[in-house]
């Protein structure tokens, strides 16, 4: 059974605890609602956070991503809505009677502690006995690839390490829930990547909960399990990675995960796929979604989900105009024929497929990987 997979995992694991304990609980955010002045940062955001899930909240600047976050930590008073974790109703309880753990972009560690002080912190606020804060401490030092630093101080260590730190001292007590705010936000992209595995690997291992705010969306793809899109305080999709590609609900969403080309037309026919008059006269088909003849749409496509034909024989065709090389992949661009499309459309293709600057060439995409909005939709 896979329950009993995850909790023998768990005890092979040198932060092995009694699975009440070690394993994540589910979390519910109701319909919170946060707002300053006239301002409205989070505008009746909910959601059901199962346990040992691991959720990004992704979006730009000021889309209320660190609100609810902070909401949910109790650092911020929700003006309505509710928290609830485990089935305890957390709304009104301060951020220490909680249970969460934190791991914010500021290291926040103590600089005149040294590491393994800074760990042992948590456990000696929760009078946890002194030989088993030296054991756990120890542990959790192995476990992030710290041993032997226990006696340095935060000063004497690099970025990455303090943020590994960071991240022993919010283990250390086996918070059933973290909550981590752009944790990696100040590190190179290398030892972002290298962290992002271990966060990773830790989450699973233990069965946690996490929270995790960014607005890097390769950050969210590679991490999450589902993936909150937020705008202007709202969730746009909370949704598997592979269905904010496959199927976005908003153009925003669309755009946010993929650089989606848009391609404005009207539906001229409907049945089993939708077929988009296109302004640039092509006609596109659409498997995803039934509306109208006459209704004016925007069809969106993701660059990798665009294909090179002859020019007669695609949905579009036009000149292409750039070719860059990223490892194994082209990315494409192309200027399409017509006044009425889009100034550029973007493919990444295969390197072996790549055409030349100047080929006049066509454009084709399978109706499945076609998404069709209502012109007007937000977004
Ligand atoms: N204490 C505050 N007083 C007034 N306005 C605030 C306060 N905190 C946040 N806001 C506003 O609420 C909105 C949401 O902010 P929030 O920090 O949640 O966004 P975010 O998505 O986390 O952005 P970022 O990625 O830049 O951190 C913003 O417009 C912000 O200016």
């Amino acid at each position: 059974m896979p329950e009993l997979d995850v909790v023998s995992q768990q005890q092979s694991h040198p932060l092995s605890a009694p699975a009440e304990t070690a394993i994540g609980k589910p979390l519910s955010v109701t319909a919170v609602r946060k707002t300053y002045g006239a301002m409205t940062a989070v505008d009746e955001v909910s959601m059901d956070i199962a346990a040992g899930e691991f959720v990004t909240f992704l979006g730009s600047s000021g889309s209320g991503k660190t609100t609810t976050l902070m909401m949910i930590a109790g650092f911020v008073e929700p003006d309505s809505g509710s928290i609830v974790v485990g089935g305890r109703d957390v709304t009104r309880l301060a951020p220490q009677k909680r249970g969460l753990g934190f791991v914010f972009q500021q290291y926040l560690l103590f600089p005149h502690m040294t590491v393994g002080e800074n760990i042992a912190f948590p456990l000696q606020l929760r009078g946890v006995p002194k030989a088993e804060i030296r054991r756990r401490v120890g542990e959790t030092l192995e476990m992030a690839g710290l041993s032997g630093f226990a006696r340095r101080r935060p000063r004497e260590l690099s970025g990455g390490q303090q943020q590994r730190v960071a991240l022993c001292r919010a283990l250390v007590y086996r918070p059933p829930v973290i909550l981590m705010d752009e944790p990696l936000g100040a590190l190179d992209k290398k030892l972002r990547d290298q962290l992002q595995t271990e966060i990773k690997r830790i989450q699973r291992e233990l069965g946690l909960t996490v929270i995790y705010v960014t607005h890097d969306q390769e950050e969210a793809l590679v991490l999450s399990d589902r993936i909150a899109v937020m705008r202007d305080g709202r969730i746009d999709q909370f949704d598997t990675p592979q269905e904010l590609f496959e199927r976005p609900k908003t153009p925003f969403v669309a755009d946010f995960l993929g650089a989606a080309n848009f391609l404005s037309g009207v539906v001229e026919d409907t049945g089993d796929a939708t077929a988009v008059r296109l302004d640039t006269g092509g006609l596109l088909r659409a498997r995803t979604q039934q509306l109208p003849r006459g209704t004016r749409v925007r069809a969106a496509v993701q660059p990798g989900r665009l294909g090179l034909c002859p020019a007669t024989d695609g949905f579009c065709a036009g000149i292409v105009e750039t070719v860059t090389y990223v490892g194994t992949l082209v990315r494409v661009t192309l200027r399409p024929e017509g006044s009425a499309g889009p100034d550029v459309v973007r493919l990444e293709i295969p390197a072996g497929r790549a055409p030349l600057i100047g080929d006049r060439v066509g454009l084709t995409a399978d109706p499945d990987d076609v998404t069709v909005f209502e012109a007007g939709t937000a977004g």
